[in-house]
C-alpha cells in the first residue's frame, strides 16, 4: 500500500540512530504517515555490521526502539520518555547494503507509561524483525536536567522527505 507523508520528524545531533553530526549514526529520517503510522529510513555502514553483509541485531534493536519510541510523537507532540521495556524478535537478516526501512505505532498511552509495536521491512514487503517497547513518561525539562541535554536534542530534519511511501 502507498501512505502519503504528512510530517517529518524532528532529529538529534549526537543521537546513534539519527544524529546528524554522529559519525557513526544511522542517520535515520522519520515520516509521519497519513494511516496514524511512523516510518523511519535508516543508512547502516560496514560500522553497523555484525557477521558479513548482515546488520548487527542491537543495530536493529536501537532503531526499532527509537521508532516505537517516537510513534507517541504523532499523537502527543510533547510526550518524551526513556525506555524501560525492549523485546525483539529477530526472524530475517537484514542486509547491510540497503536502506532499513521500518514501521512503528502505539498500542497503550496511559499517565505514567506508553508502548507500542514496530517492524523492520524488507524490499520484498517482509518482515526481518519485530519490537515491541514501553517507556516511561519523562519530561523534556527533567530529561534535560537529567542528560545535560540543550537545543541539538530537536532540530529540523533539512533533508527532502518523499511525497510518498510505500509498504
Ligand atoms: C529530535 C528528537 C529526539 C529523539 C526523541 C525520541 C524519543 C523517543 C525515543 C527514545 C528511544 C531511546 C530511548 C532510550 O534509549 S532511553 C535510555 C534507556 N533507558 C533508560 O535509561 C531508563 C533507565 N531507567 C530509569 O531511569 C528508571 O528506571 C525510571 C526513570 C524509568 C523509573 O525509575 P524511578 O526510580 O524514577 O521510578 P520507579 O522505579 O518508582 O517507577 C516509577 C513508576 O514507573 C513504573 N515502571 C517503571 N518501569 C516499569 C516497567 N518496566 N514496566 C511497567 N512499569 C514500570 C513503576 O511501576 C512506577 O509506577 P508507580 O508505582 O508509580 O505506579
Amino acid at each position: 500500500m502507498k501512505y502519503k507523508v504528512k510530517n517529518k520528524q524532528k532529529i538529534s545531533k549526537y543521537c546513534f540512530v539519527c544524529g546528524t553530526d554522529n559519525k557513526e549514526s544511522l542517520h535515520t529520517k522519520f515520516y509521519e504517515l497519513e494511516n496514524g503510522e511512523l516510518m523511519s529510513v535508516s543508512t547502516p555502514t560496514p560500522t553497523h555490521q555484525s557477521y558479513p553483509d548482515r546488520v548487527h541485531g542491537g543495530v536493529i534493536s536501537s532503531v526499532l526502539d527509537e521508532i516505537i519510541g517516537r510513534a507517541i510523537m504523532i499523537e502527543e507532540p510533547d510526550a518524551w520518555g526513556v525506555t524501560v521495556e525492549l523485546n525483539i524478535k529477530y526472524k530475517k537478516p537484514v542486509p547491510i547494503d540497503k536502506p532499513i526501512k521500518c514501521i512503528a505505532r502505539t498500542t497503550r498511552n496511559t499517565r505514567l507509561l506508553f508502548e507500542g509495536t514496530g517492524e523492520i521491512i524488507l524490499e520484498d514487503g517482509s518482515i526481518a524483525a519485530t519490537g515491541h517497547a514501553k517507556y516511561y513518561k519523562m519530561s523534556l525539562e527533567k530529561l534535560a536536567k537529567e542528560t545535560g541535554a540543550d537545543d541539538t536534542l530537536m532540530m529540523d530534519d533539512l533533508s527532502q522527505a518523499p511525497e510518498e511511501v510505500e509498504y
